[in-house]
C-alpha cells in the first residue's frame, strides 16, 4: 500500500484541460515537489491529492483508502492532510492562542513542540494584527499542524519572503518532516529552494507531469529545455552549431541538442583537452562570477569562481564529459 497513490486525474475547466492524465505515488517521509510554469497545474494537483479539490476522473487514495473530492463532503479536505494555501487567513482580533485552542487536536506538550518547530512560541499572547507576513504564515501552519495531519501539503510557502523569513522557514519545515515525523509535499518554482529539499520533483507542464526524477536527474537530464530552464540557466548547442565544441572530450555528435550546465565548463591554464574562447561579458555574483565567452561564433555562459577573469580576455575553456546531457 502506497502512502499517497494519485491515479488518472483529469480535470476540465471551461472545456480546456488543467489537469490531463496525472499519476503519481509519495511514500510516508517522501519530501515531493511539485514544480512548473504559473498555470501548469500545480495547485489544482495538489488540492486534488488532499481532497480540497474535485477531479473529473481519477482517483486518490492516502493510506489505502480513496480521497473524496470537495464536492463528495461537507468539510473539504481529508482529515488525515492539511493543505496550506497561498492566501491563507487568520482571523482578525483575536490572540494567537486563542486562534490555536480552538484547532488542537494534540496533549499540551505535543501542541507546544509544534509552536516551537513554527517557532511562535514567543507570539502566543499576541493578536493576530500585530505579526508580520512570515509570523502570520508560521501560525497559519501550526493551526494546520496541530489538527495532527499526516501529510502536510504547502502551496508556494516560501513565495513573499524575505531571505531572513525564508531561512526561518527552511528550518521550520526541515523540522516539521524531522521532529513531528510529518510527510510533506511543496510547491515551489525556486531551484534554490527545490533542489536541496526534494526526494522526488515532479515538473508540470499544461495540466502534465514532463518529468519526474530525483533533483539530480532533473537538474543534470532535463528531458527538455522546459524543464532545464526552471531550474537554472543553461547552455544549450543546437546540432547543426555542434563544431564549435570540435576538439572537447567526450562531446558525442548524435544529432541531438548538446546541454551543458554553466558550473561544467571550466577555464583550465592549459590547452590540452580544451579550446580556446573570448570573455565578452563578466558579471559578478558574490560567490561566482559569470562570464559570456564567444567560443567561434557561439557564446556560452560559464560559471566560475575564477576571480582573475578579464573582459576581452582569451582563455582556455574545458567541460567536464560526464556532465553533458544531449536532448
Ligand atoms: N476555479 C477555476 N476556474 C477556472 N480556471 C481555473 C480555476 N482554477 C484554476 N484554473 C486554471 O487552471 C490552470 C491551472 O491553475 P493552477 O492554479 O492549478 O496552476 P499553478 O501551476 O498552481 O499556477 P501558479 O503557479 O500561478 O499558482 C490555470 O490555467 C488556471 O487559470
Amino acid at each position: 500500500m502506497n502512502f499517497l497513490e494519485v491515479s488518472n486525474i483529469s480535470k476540465q475547466q471551461h472545456g480546456a484541460y488543467i489537469l490531463k492524465n496525472v499519476s503519481f505515488t509519495q511514500h510516508q517521509f517522501q519530501k515531493v515537489v511539485i514544480a512548473g510554469e504559473t498555470g501548469s497545474g500545480k495547485s489544482s494537483l495538489m488540492k486534488i491529492a488532499g481532497g480540497m479539490g474535485q477531479a473529473d476522473e481519477g482517483t486518490v487514495m492516502f493510506e489505502g483508502k480513496r480521497v473524496r473530492g470537495a464536492l463528495e463532503v461537507l468539510i473539504p479536505g481529508h482529515p488525515g492532510t492539511a493543505y496550506l494555501s497561498q492566501h491563507f487567513e487568520l482571523r482578525n482580533n483575536y490572540r494567537v492562542e486563542e486562534i490555536l485552542s480552538y484547532a488542537n487536536k494534540l496533549t499540551e506538550e505535543s501542541a507546544n513542540e509544534v509552536y516551537e518547530v513554527c517557532r511562535i512560541s514567543h507570539l502566543l499572547k499576541r493578536k493576530t494584527d500585530q505579526l508580520s507576513g512570515g509570523e502570520k504564515q508560521r501560525i497559519a501552519m501550526a493551526r494546520l499542524l496541530i489538527g495532527a495531519p499526516r501529510l502536510f501539503l504547502l502551496d508556494e510557502p516560501y513565495s513573499n519572503l524575505d531571505m531572513i523569513h525564508k531561512s526561518i522557514l527552511k528550518n521550520v519545515i526541515s523540522d516539521i518532516s524531522e521532529r513531528l515525523g510529518i510527510t510533506c509535499m511543496l510547491i515551489s518554482h525556486d531551484p534554490m529552494d527545490i533542489l536541496p529539499w526534494a526526494d522526488q520533483i515532479l515538473v508540470m507542464k499544461d495540466g502534465e507531469i514532463v518529468q519526474r526524477g530525483t533533483p539530480r536527474e532533473i537538474y543534470n537530464q532535463p528531458v527538455s529545455e522546459y524543464v532545464a530552464g526552471l531550474f537554472g540557466k543553461y547552455n544549450l548547442i543546437a546540432p547543426a552549431k555542434a563544431d564549435v565544441l570540435e576538439g572537447l572530450p567526450g562531446i558525442t555528435r548524435n544529432g541531438k541538442h548538446i546541454f551543458i550546465r554553466p558550473e561544467d565548463f571550466k577555464v583550465v591554464r592549459t590547452k590540452k583537452d580544451a579550446i580556446p574562447g573570448k570573455v565578452k561579458e563578466l558579471s559578478f555574483y558574490g560567490s561566482f562570477l559569470e562570464a559570456e565567452v564567444a567560443l567561434g561564433n557561439e557564446i556560452v555562459t560559464i560559471k566560475t569562481a575564477n576571480a582573475g577573469l578579464k573582459k576581452g580576455a582569451t582563455v582556455q575553456v574545458a567541460v567536464d564529459p560526464e556532465a553533458v546531457w544531449y536532448f
